[in-house]
């Protein structure tokens, strides 16, 4: 068993999610155990988690007891190496075998402040004589997205460091696959100090990279010492904090670079650059580096501005770790800083407050939702509550009360009852493609923008349906469930190459047409059949009817949305319409089959074979149970609505679903909302923003203006979206009016809801 102690921030818990990922038992000590119950929400089964903190060192030694490994990860702050020490002497007296302990790659007796603090906790942890691993780290790339205020605001980096002194750094998850490669064979690294970096770069090479990374120039600005210094005190760092970092920098810039690096030693392939992290983040990035004004805007809604769109969230406890000189001045401060993002920021701070406090935003994550939104969530301070199933309607009744943002995939349904039981919900957030669950009419008519993620899962869904064409093909299911069971059954009866089979796809949309463009590389023929008539793309046939693909195809594979117009638009007559032995799949809803149909369509063997991905009633959580009257059926292939489930999917869809979420907190932007005028608009400084939700009716926009003349409040910039039912209005005013606006304009008969950002 291995022990965390330091795994809730954001080094500790990619080595949790590291060590989970391979499958080593793992135990994170927390001293707060529901906010680690909430960063691991989605891989709670795999781990356990037990109070304990450095600072009850007793609780701590008992809650060790029969672990044979402990890994300590503590920040920079000057009481690092008492608190390592003190976890280090609790697991000897424990009993653990092992230590691996996080420290920095300039741990030094004659170094930085931050040097010596880490050389002196080396030096005790290893007077304790327990066989210990250290892994030095430098500062962490990922401190870049905590840190870009002065770079959204004016394009520039500030550092004393020259921009040609070569630094290091790392990226985070490069570090826990270091950590977790030592934690699956402690013994083979006992009494070893490793240095885990990246290659050598400069301040150059970093704004470069970031500029290469969001397509826009980035300037690198040398500034002096006493006006680092100077900067960090005004901007809030407490003198001692600001005094060590400006140490720490002059040892980078006087050339202190690490020469050794381990990590190709402990994982086999060399470590992330700064220019592939920031290629690889430039999504991250790219919402961080706005103009101004949208700068200004993210500012102004709360108080984590650069934290609305980043991930992982740099929490305090793991910007400290692993401290001092880093890639820059701008790392090494985000590295070394308990909350810096403002530090290398010229601008004034901000001096106002969001509308409401965010940590009273809660937000509910149903059905397993990705910790890639999570993780933005948890960065702008919301409250979050996470249920790893689909809750039916009574449960989700029961849980709306207080619920603001709700987040679902596409098994729990936004029914008239749980919109009737959710007096604060601001917004919803369906983390898939298919919005059918929620009932858009009345959200909309509700004020209640819905979001979805259009495009995350398409390829996903197209390359499931493309393999599933090729082991229909060759009854791969079959054959592998004999196997399976001891059975040799060697034959070509009723298997066929796909080269030159003809693909009917109905409902030629994004997940259609990706398909046709990977079935054509097949060497298969592609038709389709769409209500609405699109451009085949490469040399793919439209047909005149459905039909008419029906008729033609050998296999039939449907894409098409849940409507009126698709239930069971493959019911006995289309199946009968299809060729003898040919096949059916549906990874689009399961509304759209009759599937007591094609059962009896695939036992009479007019269809050789189907693969079935989506059913009219799901069942809300994993586990047995599952019926179907497709269940025991010859070639044909089940699967449990994994179309969009793959990882890369997933991880998307929670950043796109939850960035959607986050700027119509935010800002009102409604970009994306599929029940919604669409509307985004830059903040004006000096301004406050009214958001108002009306009911379509001639005059409102009158109305409204008459309460901005009335009381001479100057509006600076208004935006107006209507629908068949609703207006959406965002507009700009100048702050000393806003309140009393705000509260006439909700009066009004005509709106629906009016927020206001300050
Ligand atoms: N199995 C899974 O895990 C997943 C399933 N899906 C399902 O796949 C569906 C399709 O996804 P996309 O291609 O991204 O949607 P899309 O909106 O890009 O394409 C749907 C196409 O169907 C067409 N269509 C609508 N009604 C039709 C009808 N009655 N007859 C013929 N064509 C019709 C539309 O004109 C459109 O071109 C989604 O609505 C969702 O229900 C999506 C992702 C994952
Ligand atoms: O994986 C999911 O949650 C649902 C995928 C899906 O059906 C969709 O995106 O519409």
């Amino acid at each position: 068993m291995i022990a965390v102690i330091g795994g809730t921030g954001v080094l500790g818990s990619t080595v949790v999610r590291a060590l989970i990922a391979l499958s080593l038992p793992v135990t994170l000590v927390a001293p707060d155990p529901s906010k680690a119950n909430r960063i691991f929400a989605d891989v709670l089964p795999h781990l356990t988690i037990v109070r304990g903190s450095v600072g009850a060192p007793k609780e701590l030694r008992r809650t060790l007891v029969g672990v044979d490994t402990v890994f300590v990860n503590a920040p920079g702050s000057p009481d690092c190496g008492q608190r390592v020490i003190c976890a280090a002497a609790a697991a000897k007296v424990a009993g653990a075998a092992h230590l691996v302990v996080i420290s920095n790659v300039y741990a030094d007796a004659v170094g930085s402040p931050y040097g010596r603090r880490f050389f002196r906790l080396e030096a005790g942890v290893k007077s304790l004589d327990i066989p210990t691993t250290f892994l030095r780290l430098p500062a962490f790339f990922e401190n870049v997205l905590a840190s870009v205020a002065s770079v959204t605001e004016e394009g520039a980096v500030y550092s004393p460091v020259p921009a040609s002194a070569p630094v290091r750094g790392v990226a985070v998850e490069d570090v826990g696959a270091a950590a977790a490669a030592v934690l699956a064979a402690p013994d083979v690294h006992e009494y070893r100090t490793y240095e885990i970096l990246s290659g050598v770069h400069t301040g150059a090479d970093l704004v470069a990279a970031l500029g290469e990374a969001v397509g826009k120039p980035i300037r690198y600005v040398e500034i002096g010492w006493e006006d680092s210094y100077e900067r960090m005190v005004a901007e809030g760092t407490p003198e001692w904090e600001a005094a060590d970092l400006v140490e720490a920098d002059r040892l980078v810039a006087a050339g202190h670079v690490s020469e050794s690096n381990h990590y190709e030693e402990l994982v086999g392939e060399p470590p992330m650059s700064i220019e592939e992290w920031c290629s690889q983040n430039a999504c991250t990035l790219c919402p961080l580096l706005l103009p101004p004004a949208s700068a200004t805007m993210l500012g102004q809604s709360g108080g984590s501005r650069t934290r609305a769109t980043t991930s992982p969230a740099p929490s305090p406890a793991a910007m400290v770790v692993g401290t001092p000189p880093p890639a820059s001045s701008l790392m090494e401060r985000m590295t070394l800083g308990s909350g810096g993002v403002s530090r290398l920021s010229t601008s004034p701070p901000v001096d106002t407050q969001f509308s409401f406090p965010k940590a009273k935003i809660e937000v509910l994550l149903l059905e397993n939702i990705h910790q890639s939104a999570v993780q933005m969530f948890e960065a702008e301070g919301f409250t979050i509550r996470t249920v790893s199933k689909a809750l039916s309607e009574a449960e989700l009744i029961a849980a709306m009360e207080s619920v603001h943002i709700l987040g679902l995939r596409s098994k729990s349904n936004v029914t008239p009852a749980v919109l009737a039981a959710a007096p604060r919900l601001m917004a919803v957030g369906c983390f898939c493609i298919g919005t059918d669950q929620v009932d858009k009419a009345l959200t909309e008519t509700r004020g209640i923008p819905v979001f979805n993620a259009p495009f995350s899962n398409t390829r996903s869904v197209a390359e499931l349906v493309l393999a599933e064409v090729i082991a229909l093909s060759r009854r791969l299911g079959d054959v592998s469930s004999s196997m399976h069971k001891g059975v040799w059954n060697k034959s070509a009866t009723g298997c066929y190459e796909v080269r030159g089979k003809t693909l009917g796809i109905v409902g030629y949309g994004h997940i259609g047409s990706q398909l046709s463009i990977m079935a054509e590389a097949l060497g298969m023929n592609v038709i389709y059949w769409d209500v609405v008539p699109v451009l085949g793309l490469s040399r793919t046939v439209p047909c005149e009817s459905l039909e008419e693909l029906l008729n033609k195809s050998d296999f039939v594979t449907l894409h098409v949305p849940r409507s009126e117009a698709t239930r069971n638009m493959i019911g006995a007559e289309q199946l009968a319409a299809m060729k003898e032995g040919s096949f059916l799949i549906n990874a689009s809803r399961g509304t759209v089959v009759d599937l007591d149909a094609l059962a009896d369509a695939l036992r009479s063997g007019h269809l050789a074979g189907a693969a079935v991905d989506v059913y009219p009633t799901e069942p809300a959580k994993n586990g047995p149970g599952f019926e179907s009257p497709l269940c025991g059926l010859t070639n044909v292939l089940l699967t449990p609505h994994i179309g969009g489930s793959t990882v890369e999917a997933q991880h998307m869809i929670g950043r796109e679903v939850a960035t959607s979420l986050i700027r119509y907190v935010n800002e009102g932007t409604t970009l994306g909302a599929v029940n919604f005028p669409n509307l985004e608009m830059p903040f004006s400084s000096g301004t406050h923003r009214i958001l108002n939700v009306h009911r379509n009716v001639p005059g409102v926009l009158r109305d409204i203006n008459v309460i901005f003349a009335e009381q001479s409040a100057n509006v600076r910039t208004q935006v107006l979206g209507t629908s068949t039912e609703i207006g959406y209005l965002i507009v700009d005013v100048d702050r000393y009016h806003s309140d009393e606006t705000k509260k006439a304009i909700s009066d009004l008969e005509t709106s629906i809801k009016t927020r206001i950002l300050y």
